[in-house]
């Protein structure tokens, strides 16, 4: 949520923002709708006022024993809570019309964002590493994890319905392992572990974001304030919910994990074999959150970005980093890179990481400030990337990894956290 002082003097820059974000919010209906709250505030306030000052006028009309007068002011009196009475409840209608416009006006993009319509204008910044060249013809990760006895989708789906999956043996453990490598790596930097409710109240999703644009995604639990959230960010968001943190106490930098819930409403047909796009998945979330500085957000936004290569890098993948366009980003990004690892099968890159910085506008939307050292209280600025999803990141580890005789090799990294095993070998 952006501040309603900034859209009324920021006006063209919300409204181009909304437009390169392909936003369909109507500003200028917002700004009316604005008028007629502030004017019909003023009117209550106005009327209040006279109240005031009429009961004045009552009590001195009383010491003077000026019946006739006093009387003539109650009669004031009445009239004036009348008209208060009637106004009320149509400025607190106003007021919440207002409030649910405001959430879904745009963040503005910063200049460096490329302007697109969609993923496709997505702009490639940076490439590492080698991408794998077989000589024997190389399978796709599905094939690979049935042939390996890693996967089980048929009785996943008699369970669960479509786009559900069952780990197995190797694969099991591997998103184990991952997590706990993703965990361990970013504990060591001074990041806070922390294991999240993947349940969150309906507040949490509107402070993130989630809400009211993106509620289709989003799994209800029938006759409670209770939703499945998609990303441990909701929670995390929701836990600072009107806080005021002293500035000593940031940054706050967290390692969050959460099962993931996501309706993927709209990709009907979308990477439907294996594992790519489903419903429920696990992830370590990186989340920052720190003072209302631009500088500092960029720094951070950098740091997540980096700690995501490092642990891509120790998997030993290929991978390149893309700047998000305006089309692609969202409402909430100031700015957003995303990573994308190579998938042999697919030969191209896939989105396997997205970092985001938000400069205020969760914090406003979740009310999250924090007294700065003049003592004025701000909002904070928030900013995530993923550390590692999965199994999303099990397809370019499995693929890229493979081996002629059928196996995978697993990446010394990663060995640790799977009791020294090297490979993954066909029984
Ligand atoms: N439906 C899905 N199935 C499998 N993996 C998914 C799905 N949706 C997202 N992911 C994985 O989760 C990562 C982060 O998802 S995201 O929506 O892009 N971004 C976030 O959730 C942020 N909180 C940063 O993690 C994606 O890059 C992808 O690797």
């Amino acid at each position: 949520m952006l501040d309603l002082t900034f859209i009324r003097t920021n006006t063209d820059a919300v409204k181009e923002a909304a437009r390169l974000k392909n936003n369909p919010i109507d500003i200028n209906a917002l700004l009316e709708l604005d008028r007629r709250v502030v004017s019909l505030q003023q009117e209550v306030e106005e009327a209040r006022a006279q109240q005031n000052a009429l009961s004045k006028k009552i009590q001195q009309a009383a010491k003077e024993k000026n019946v006739e007068l006093r009387n003539q002011y109650i009669a004031q009196g009445k009239q004036l809570s009348e008209a208060i009475k009637e106004k009320e409840p149509l400025l607190a209608q106003l007021q919440e019309e207002r409030y649910q416009q405001l959430l879904l006006v745009p963040n503005i993009p910063d200049p460096s964002t490329p302007v697109g319509k969609d993923e496709d204008d997505n702009v490639p910044i940076k490439y590492w590493g080698e991408k794998p060249n077989f000589a024997f013809p190389a399978l796709d990760h599905y094939d690979l994890m049935q042939k390996l006895e890693m996967v089980d989708i048929e009785r996943a789906v008699k369970v669960a319905g479509s786009r559900s999956y069952s780990l197995k043996g190797a694969a099991a453990r591997l998103e184990l392992a991952l997590m706990n490598f993703a965990f361990d790596r970013l504990s060591r930097k001074g990041y806070t572990p922390i294991i999240v409710p993947s349940m969150a109240r309906d507040f949490a999703f509107v402070g993130n974001g989630q809400f009211p644009k993106g509620r289709d995604q989003v799994y209800e639990i029938e006759g409670q304030d209770l939703f499945l959230v998609g990303t441990a960010e909701v929670s995390i968001t929701g836990m600072y919910k009107d806080e005021i943190l002293k500035a000593e106490e940031l940054p706050l930098t967290y390692v969050g994990y959460s099962p993931c819930f996501r309706q993927e409403a709209g990709t009907y047909g979308k990477d439907t074999r294996g594992v790519f796009r489903i419903h429920q998945f696990n992830k370590v979330e990186q989340y920052i959150i720190c003072e209302a500085d631009h500088a500092v957000s960029v720094q951070w936004f950098e740091e997540l970005e980096r700690n995501a290569e490092e642990l891509i890098q120790a998997l030993e993948l290929p991978y390149r980093i893309v700047n998000v366009c305006t089309g692609d980003m969202g409402d909430g990004k100031v700015g957003m890179h995303d990573i994308e690892c190579w998938v042999p099968s697919e030969n191209r890159y896939r989105e396997t990481h997205s970092c985001s910085y938000f400069h205020d506008w969760q914090a406003r939307r979740a009310n999250i400030r924090y007294r700065d050292a003049e003592g004025k209280v701000r909002f904070v600025h928030t900013l995530n990337n993923t550390a590692i999803a999965s199994p999303r990141i099990l397809i370019p580890l499995i693929e890229n990894h493979q081996q002629p005789d059928g196996s995978v090799r697993i990446p010394e990294a990663l060995r640790p956290y799977m009791g020294g095993q090297d490979y993954i070998r066909p029984r």
